[in-house]
C-alpha cells in the first residue's frame, strides 16, 4: 500500500469520528459558516500580489518534520504582508501535523483567501472548511471519482467557496475536468513515490482549459522558476517547504519576492 493510500484509509476513520462528535448542525452554528468566503481570482491576478500560494506545513511524509516550531498565526501574517495571494494551511494532523485550530488561528488574522489543504473524501470535510473559515478546498483526482468531483465541487459552491482540482497527470485532468472548479493545479509532486519534477508543470499547461486559473504545485524553490512558470500561462505557485524548512519563514518568503 503506498502512502496515499494509507492516508486515505486513516482519513476515512478519521472522519467517520469527527461525524460522530460534531453534527452538521453544529458546524453550520458556527459564525464562520456564514462568512462569505473570499474570490481567489480577486487575489491571484492582483498585481500588488505575487501569485504565490504559501503553505504552512509542519511535516510532510516525503520530508518529515519541517518546522516543529514555527507559529501559525505569525508566519501566515508574514506570509500575507510580503505579498502572497493565498495561504494553504495543512489541517491533516496524523501525516503533516496540521490541525483545526492552525486553519481557525490563520483566519483570524488574515484577509486573503485560505486553502484548506488536505485529503476531501467526503461532503462533511467540505462543511468543515466553511465553518473552520477556509475560502478554497482541494480536490485531489487520483483519490477520487470524477462523480465525486463533481458532486464535491457543485457543494462546495453552492457554500461560495472555491475549489481547486489537483492533477499529475494528463489522464486525471481529462477524466475530472468539470464545471464546478474554479482553478486547476499541476503537482509537481507524485504522490506515490514522492518523485518531483518541475517539467509536469511545463507539460501540462496548454492542456488546461483557459476558463481555470492555472497553478504550479510543489517542489518550487526559486523565483527564476516562478518568472518561466508565469511566460507559459500560471496564475499561482504553491510553496510550503522552501519556506517552512527555514527558521524563519516570513523572513524567506520577503528575500524570495524580493527577486520575482
Ligand atoms: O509533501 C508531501 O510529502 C506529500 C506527500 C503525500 C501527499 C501530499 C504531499 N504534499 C502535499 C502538497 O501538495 C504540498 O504540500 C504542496 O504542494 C507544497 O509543496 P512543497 O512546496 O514542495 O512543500
Amino acid at each position: 500500500m503506498n502512502i496515499l493510500d494509507k492516508i486515505v484509509l486513516r482519513k476515512k476513520e478519521e472522519v467517520a469520528e469527527a461525524k460522530q462528535k460534531v453534527s452538521v448542525l453544529e458546524l453550520e452554528a458556527n459564525a464562520n459558516f456564514n462568512r462569505q468566503p473570499l474570490i481567489f481570482k480577486d487575489f491571484l491576478i492582483d498585481e500588488k500580489r505575487t501569485g504565490i500560494i504559501a503553505e504552512f506545513k509542519r511535516r510532510s511524509p516525503s520530508k518529515g518534520l519541517i518546522n516543529g516550531t514555527a507559529d501559525v498565526a505569525e508566519v501566515t501574517q508574514a506570509y500575507n504582508l510580503a505579498g502572497a495571494s493565498a495561504l494553504s494551511v495543512l489541517t491533516d494532523t496524523d501525516f503533516f501535523g496540521g490541525k483545526a485550530e492552525d486553519l481557525f488561528q490563520a483566519r483570524a488574522v488574515n484577509q486573503i483567501p485560505i486553502l484548506r489543504k488536505d485529503f476531501m473524501i467526503d461532503e462533511y470535510q467540505i462543511l468543515e472548511a466553511k465553518a473552520w473559515g477556509a475560502d478554497i478546498i482541494l480536490l485531489i483526482a487520483s483519490i477520487l471519482t470524477p462523480q465525486q468531483i463533481i458532486d464535491f465541487g457543485k457543494l462546495a459552491q453552492s457554500l461560495g467557496l472555491n475549489v481547486l482540482l489537483e492533477v499529475h497527470n494528463l489522464e486525471e485532468l481529462e477524466k475530472s475536468i468539470c464545471p464546478h472548479l474554479n482553478a486547476i493545479g499541476v503537482n509537481n509532486r507524485n504522490l506515490g513515490d514522492f518523485t518531483v519534477n518541475i517539467q509536469t508543470s511545463f507539460d501540462l499547461v496548454d492542456k488546461i482549459p483557459n476558463e481555470f486559473l492555472k497553478i504550479s504545485e510543489s517542489a518550487i524553490d526559486n523565483p527564476e522558476v516562478i518568472k518561466k512558470l508565469k511566460a507559459v500561462g500560471y496564475n499561482g505557485f504553491l510553496i510550503g517547504e522552501n519556506f517552512m524548512k527555514t527558521a524563519n519563514p516570513g523572513k524567506e518568503i520577503l528575500d524570495f519576492v524580493k527577486h520575482l
